[in-house]
């Protein structure tokens, strides 16, 4: 059996790669993702500037995942641009995640990598701020459409979004409707965190982080059906894309389930930032452990099997 697959037209060994955000935010923590066993990597969401981020603790880890408000701090685009540049793409493809804090930032920082013309995939990332009092972008459709209109007449090539979960089939619907208008669009990773929860430490009787009056993004053991079924929405929904699945990823049969749902390549978050990158070697020998005992040859015979009854 084997783990490898094309995406874009470029070759990965292994299915698997970080969550942007995670273990990416720098060029050590890049290049440990490098020499990890996993398939790819992706850098953490950048803005046109520098960010340091909301103040700690920003990311708590729970006995069932984890909850963080980060703020996107991260080196301003020029440096993962640099990055990318260094790259060696032979060795395994490279994702930028971009999050600008504006239409007109993302222009700017997509048209730059554009002009670079480097074989980094980007993926944008539509939980990025709006306007103060509208939901993100992801959640504000017409909003979401302007957005796709102008990255996609800047970036001559194909590119992915990354989309918070959705929870009501109407907005399924809606939000494919957008992205099926984008042929530029040529995957979809599902999903981020699931918006503003809130976690409570009984003993403190307080938050347990300290942004936003302790709401934050969760991932992790909570949110693997919700990331099952946005994949499975987007992947009925937009037969001409493909989709990345991420969320609640911490062992093969997880895997193997976003693989069933119609994932393409798999996104781990919480627990690599919890077990950190050796967990590439340990899933990649978990699912091809699965794939073995059910007899498929390759991760592509999986990809959107699930069966309804
Ligand atoms: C939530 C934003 C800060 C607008 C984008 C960056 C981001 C963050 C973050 O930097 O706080 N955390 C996530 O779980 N997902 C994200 O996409």
């Amino acid at each position: 059996t084997t783990l490898s697959t094309t995406f874009l037209g470029q070759t990965f060994a292994s299915p698997l790669f970080n969550a942007s955000g995670v273990r990416c935010f720098d060029k050590d923590e890049l290049n440990s993702l490098l020499a990890s066993a996993s398939g790819s990597l992706v850098t953490k969401s950048c803005t046109r500037e520098a960010r340091t981020g909301n103040p700690e603790p920003r990311y708590v880890a729970t006995p069932l995942g984890s909850i963080n408000s980060m703020g996107l701090p991260n080196k301003g685009y020029g440096y993962y641009l640099d990055y990318a540049k260094a790259h060696d793409y032979s060795k395994k493809p490279l994702f930028m995640s971009v999050a600008g804090l504006s239409l007109d930032d993302n222009i700017a920082m997509v048209a730059a990598i554009r002009d670079a013309a480097l074989p980094a995939i980007v993926e944008l990332n539509l939980s990025c701020p709006n306007v103060p009092g509208k939901p993100q972008i992801a959640y504000d459709f017409d909003a979401m459409d302007r957005m796709l209109a102008a990255v996609s007449a800047e970036y001559d090539r194909p590119f992915g979004v990354k989309m918070p979960p959705y929870f009501d089939i109407a907005h399924f619907d809606l939000a494919a409707e957008v992205l099926n208008r984008y042929p530029a669009v040529a995957f979809i990773t599902c999903i981020n965190s699931v918006g503003n929860a809130l976690v409570i430490d009984i003993e403190r009787e307080e938050v347990v982080i300290k942004p936003k009056d302790g709401f934050g993004g969760l991932g992790g053991d909570y949110v693997l059906p919700t990331a099952l079924a946005n994949v499975n929405a987007f992947h009925r929904r937009c037969p001409e894309k493909r989709v990345i699945g991420c969320g609640g990823v911490r062992s093969g049969e997880h895997i193997f389930m976003h693989l069933l749902a119609g994932a393409s390549l798999v996104q781990v978050g919480t627990a690599l930032q919890e077990e950190g990158p050796g967990i590439f070697a340990r899933l990649n020998a978990e699912l091809a452990a699965i794939l073995e005992r059910k007899g498929y040859a390759s991760i592509d015979e999986v990809r959107g099997r699930l069966k309804t009854l």
